[in-house]
């Protein structure tokens, strides 16, 4: 891509306001002026005003057509530009000030400005900005603000310009949020005014290059060695499995982790909104739903590629989020014979893990009566584990509950472990996730399976032979 098309993108028009209104993208086809901008230091520079004016000069420099995928090439010629300008201009600054601007310029040259420097940052799992002043981050579990902002709202939308227009999205008053993902896989939420009233919101969901792995979780606290070795041979044996819990507690990680214990002779087949999965499997085929197009055209939903799975030959279907008519298609998977499938669920306890399921199910607009319905979940779904976002921030599965059939109208659920909170202490939960002495019925799918669980690891002493 070139610099010009790059920057197409970014100049704001002269109705922009800082107000944050919405129509303040402008098309991205709208060729650029290049007129050479003189530094002119006033002596009551702010920083802020000397940082523009000199990346307002340096981008009149720049050969706009330049191929900005050369990164380390583009960013010695801006150095060179960088220096040079300064010189000329006899902007006197330390070598931080110096060192800070010019990765400030470069970020917005070739990243997403201020978000750039928190995109690097390994040690932040989310960042969320709230109009051009507040920017926060999420790291260990926390949340704290950033001493970083935006000029102003426009700064913002031509950061969000820059994040939308690859994907040949928009956000503007007629669709002002949107789903979207950046070339490093995060994903983005993003809602403008006048929908929000704080300016311009964007939310990333950083993609984990180093995902968690299951000696994290166990090292985090967020799961027990024993409950891991069950879930390990739940999964082998073939068990089907139910992830729930609330936003951000951590589902999709676990379903990343638990997807590992899958023999890697087996073809798996993945479904995401926006893939985050990251199985180490060599036989993985990733699929992943499409939104509808500027036109409203073009939709491929989850439900869709449920069906479409079935024809690929899966040994496992995994569906990162069921979150609609999907449900009944997966449902129907698991009935099918196509054991281990796993999926998650946004839900408050296991068993409004079931309800939502069942409404999901309604969705579909089959008219099955209720009964019929959750005697499909209780014949497909053989385990819910349901994880929580603690208020110390740490993510921990709360219980895996094995779904043991129906009683009259309502699905039976048998609690194999639960997580017991003993107190809490210098702002940390203290607790453990301990087996409850049940073992489960679909014991027998795991030793035939050929895998022997030690009846300890369900607190249940050893019997002598
Ligand atoms: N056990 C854990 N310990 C610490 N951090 C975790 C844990 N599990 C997940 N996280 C972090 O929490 C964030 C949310 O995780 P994840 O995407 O798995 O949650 P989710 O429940 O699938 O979210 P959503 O509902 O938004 O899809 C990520 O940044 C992830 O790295």
């Amino acid at each position: 891509m070139s610099l010009l098309k790059r920057l197409s993108g970014e100049v704001s028009t002269p109705n922009n306001h800082q107000d944050g209104g919405a129509g303040m993208l402008r098309s991205p086809s709208t060729p650029v002026k290049r007129v050479p901008t003189p530094v002119q230091p006033t002596g009551t520079d702010t920083y802020q005003d000397l940082k523009s004016r000199v990346q307002a000069k340096l981008l009149s420099t720049l050969d706009p057509s330049m191929d900005v995928t050369k990164v380390a090439e583009v960013r010695r010629t801006i150095q060179e530009l960088f220096e040079q300008i300064l010189n000329e201009e006899n902007i006197v600054l330390s070598r931080p000030e110096r060192a800070r601007m010019y990765e400030q310029i470069v970020a917005e040259i070739l990243g997403f400005g201020p978000l750039q420097p928190l995109l690097e940052d390994d040690t932040i799992t989310e960042i969320m900005v709230n109009g051009a002043r507040n920017i926060y981050v999420e790291r260990r579990g926390k949340i704290q603000r950033v001493p970083l902002s935006f000029e102003d709202n426009d700064h913002v939308m031509r950061i969000i310009e820059r994040i939308v227009a690859p994907l040949g999205r928009r956000v503007d008053e007629s669709s002002p949020y949107v789903d979207a993902r950046l070339p490093d896989g995060s994903r983005v939420n993003i809602v403008i005014p006048p929908i929000s009233l704080v300016g311009p919101v964007i939310t990333i969901r950083k993609f984990a290059r180093n995902p968690i792995t299951v000696d994290q979780l166990i090292q985090f606290g967020s799961i027990t060695p024993e409950a891991i070795q069950f879930l390990d041979a739940c999964v082998k044996a073939r068990i089907n499995i139910v992830i729930s819990g609330g936003t951000g507690s951590g589902k999709t990680t676990l379903l990343n982790v638990l997807s590992g214990f899958i023999p890697p002779d087996e073809r798996i087949i993945t479904i995401e909104n926006a893939a985050e999965l990251q199985l180490r499997q060599e036989h993985v085929v990733t699929l992943e739903s499409r939104p509808p197009n500027i036109e409203g055209r073009g939709e491929i939903t989850i439900r869709q590629l449920v069906i479409n799975a079935l024809r690929m030959r899966p040994d496992r279907i995994i569906v990162g989020e069921i979150r609609d008519e999907a449900a009944l298609d997966m449902l129907q998977a698991m009935n099918t014979g196509h054991d281990g499938s796993m999926t998650t669920c946004h839900s408050n306890s296991p068993r409004d893990t079931l309800a939502r399921i069942e409404t999901m199910t309604m969705m579909a607009g089959m008219d099955l009566p209720s009964r019929a319905i959750r005697e499909q979940i209780a014949s497909a779904i053989d385990l819910v584990i349901h994880q929580e976002r603690m208020r110390d921030g740490t993510r921990k599965v709360v219980s895996i509950s094995e779904i043991t059939g129906m009683e009259g109208e309502v699905i039976t659920m048998t609690d194999l472990f639960v997580f017991e909170q003993t107190g809490y202490e210098n702002g940390k939960v203290i607790g453990r996730l301990r087996p409850t002495g049940l073992r489960p019925k679909f014991m027998e799918k795991i030793e035939s399976a050929g895998i022997h669980l030690p009846p300890s690891i369900f607190g249940m002493m050893e019997r002598r032979r």
